[in-house]
């Protein structure tokens, strides 16, 4: 019996389980993503990228492939910045699009892409628009945070102690009726000349070493926190470090992609699974 093909990647450590799809054809059920990415009974990963053809998803884009994520834990999210960079790169190399330069599809719209000569990526990640003020607690420490919304939501916190003595195993808490659909946690350092140090636990996830549309909002938190609304930034994470720029209504992240393996899942596995 044939098995399904898949690749693993990972974008500053994010990593992910690529699932080339082209015309729609599996059954992705939540049970299914929760087993691939269990990184005992599966291959390991914090999410699902499926690649498929915009127009096998039916979802609205300009692009002609679409970036299908998935957390961990099965859940549907509109976007990921870390994923998107490798996505864009397994599309280059698998030759689906002519050209370094492209538009790719996404629940939160569309995001155009541009892969460079050493196989960094830079992606047009849309507007970072600040929604409010909410507050988190860790360990029952209450932090305050910036909440923003970069096509997923995302409460930022810049913290004084550094982020690396934080306890973030558990679902740190958050404002429900605030973040109705859940919430990425960003806990930040400021490190002078617009650096940044950065922590992330995620939506349907638990802590991750990198997530990328967390990075861009917390440029655009500290940003809004010194009181402007444009700047770049690198930020370092747990699994590397990127670089973003934030303007009114925009805004860009660049960093790596890398492509680990590739393989094919049993499909008596798959089949189990239901
Ligand atoms: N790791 C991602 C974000 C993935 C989605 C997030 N967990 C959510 O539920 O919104 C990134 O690199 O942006």
């Amino acid at each position: 019996m044939a098995g399904i093909e898949f690749l693993k990647g990972h974008g500053t450590q994010n990593d992910f389980v690529l699932l080339p799809d082209a015309d729609g054809a599996l059954d992705l059920t939540e049970a299914r993503v929760a087993a691939l990415c269990d990184r005992r009974r599966g291959l390991g990963a914090d999410g699902v990228l499926r690649v498929v053809r915009t127009a096998a998803i039916g979802l609205p884009s300009e692009g002609e492939w679409f970036m299908d994520y998935r957390n961990a834990d099965g859940s549907i999210a509109e976007m990921c910045g870390n994923g998107v960079r490798v996505f864009a790169r397994y599309l280059v190399e698998a030759g689906l699009v002519a050209g370094r330069e492209f538009v790719m599809g996404s629940r939160a719209g569309d995001r155009p892409v541009r892969v460079h000569d050493d196989l960094s990526v830079t992606v047009h990640m849309g507007p970072a628009t600040v929604t409010g003020s909410s507050v988190t607690t860790v360990a029952g420490r209450p932090f305050s945070g910036v909440a923003v919304d970069v096509g997923n939501p995302h409460l930022v916190s810049a913290v004084d102690e550094d982020v690396s003595s934080l306890d973030l195993r558990d679902q740190p808490g958050f404002d429900r009726d605030f973040f109705p659909h859940g919430v990425n946690l960003e806990f930040v350092n400021m490190l002078g000349d617009g650096a940044l140090r950065m922590r992330v636990h995620e939506r349907g996830v638990g802590e991750t070493r990198a997530c990328g549309t967390g990075t861009v909002a917390a440029v655009a938190a500290t940003l809004h926190l010194a009181g402007a609304d444009s700047g770049s930034s690198t930020v370092d994470i747990p699994g590397g470090r990127v670089s973003v720029t934030v303007e009114r209504g925009a805004s860009t992240l660049t960093g790596p992609a890398e492509i680990v393996a590739r393989g094919e899942l049993d499909e008596h596995w798959w089949a189990g699974l239901g």
